[in-house]
């Protein structure tokens, strides 16, 4: 039997409201029992037959819970616990106040440039111990990075679900993020690496900095053919007011060659990163 607790995850918590959900998953908030303390429990469909294209794969399960229980950094969301059932695996996660940095962009528009350096340098410090460990998270995006609370805002890197331990050479993965946040070796199907994580944070920053996507079109095949042609600018009608440090740290990120792009080691002794 699998190393994971087999009663039911009602025995020791109480399952309240659904907060999100992914491909196989719905996460809910739940209060533990014993303690009171509340955390995030999310439910993961377990593929039932090898045929089904419904539930996710053993293997991709177990993988997301073994490179989050190898990650401990106050910017990454911790596992507390695991249960399975014959429908489920439940991770009992850190639950965190704040929600979506996405949300808190689109209540500000955009942020002023010390905010943004603010939550990109957490999101930076989050991933170079992933990348320390050579392991990449493949699916950065604002979705996926959380606040604890709207005050003194400390960011958390959540959903490891394509996130990858980099072996040299190996990772050819067909897998996809989302498309506006994917780096052209994505598309290309050339090997994925830490780097990718490093162009989606270009993105990202972009983003934080002016409430565009930078490669953004009107569908899927576009905005692919902008990734692939690293076709963005920095339109004075949204960039007039950043400074030139600001573009800087992103010109470094949206870079086509993997080789040549910042990597988070870079990004952190970057002057816009340190000056702030
Ligand atoms: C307050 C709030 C609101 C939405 C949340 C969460 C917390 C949340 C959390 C987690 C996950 C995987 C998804 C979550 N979602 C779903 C949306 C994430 N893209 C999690 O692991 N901890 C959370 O607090």
């Amino acid at each position: 039997s699998s190393p994971y607790r087999h009663e039911p995850v009602e025995d020791w918590y109480i399952v309240g409201e659904e907060i999100g959900s992914g491909h196989f998953a719905v996460v809910k908030k739940v209060v533990c029992k014993r303690s009171g303390t509340e955390f995030a429990a999310k439910f993961i469909r377990k593929k039932r037959a090898s045929t089904s294209r419904r539930g996710a794969r053993r293997e991709d399960i177990e993988r997301e819970i073994s490179i989050l229980q190898e990650l401990n950094h106050v910017n990454i969301i911790k596992l507390y616990d695991i249960f399975e059932d014959k429908q489920d695996v439940t991770l009992i996660l850190e639950l965190v106040s704040g929600g979506e940095l996405f949300d808190f962009i689109a209540e500000r528009d955009v942020l002023h440039e010390s905010e943004a350096t603010a939550f990109i340098a957490q999101v930076l410090e989050g991933l170079a111990h992933m990348h320390l460990k050579n392991i990449a998270h493949l699916d950065l995006k604002p979705e996926n990075i959380l606040l604890t609370n709207r005050a003194q805002a400390v960011i958390k890197l959540i959903d490891f679900g394509i996130s990858r331990k980099i072996e040299d050479g190996k990772n050819e993965i067909q897998m996809l993020g989302t498309p506006e946040f994917v780096a052209p070796e994505v598309i290309a199907y050339e090997p994925l690496g830490l780097y990718t994580d490093m162009w989606a944070v270009g993105v990202i920053t972009y983003i934080l900095l002016s409430g565009c996507s930078p490669f953004l079109g009107d569908n899927k095949q576009e905005t692919f053919a902008n990734i692939c042609a690293v076709d963005f600018s920095f339109d004075d009608e949204f960039f007039g007011n950043t400074s030139d440090l600001a573009k800087d740290f992103i010109r470094g990120l949206l870079v086509k060659h993997p080789g040549r792009r910042a990597s988070v080691t870079d990004c952190l002794s970057h002057p816009w990163i340190k000056l702030f």
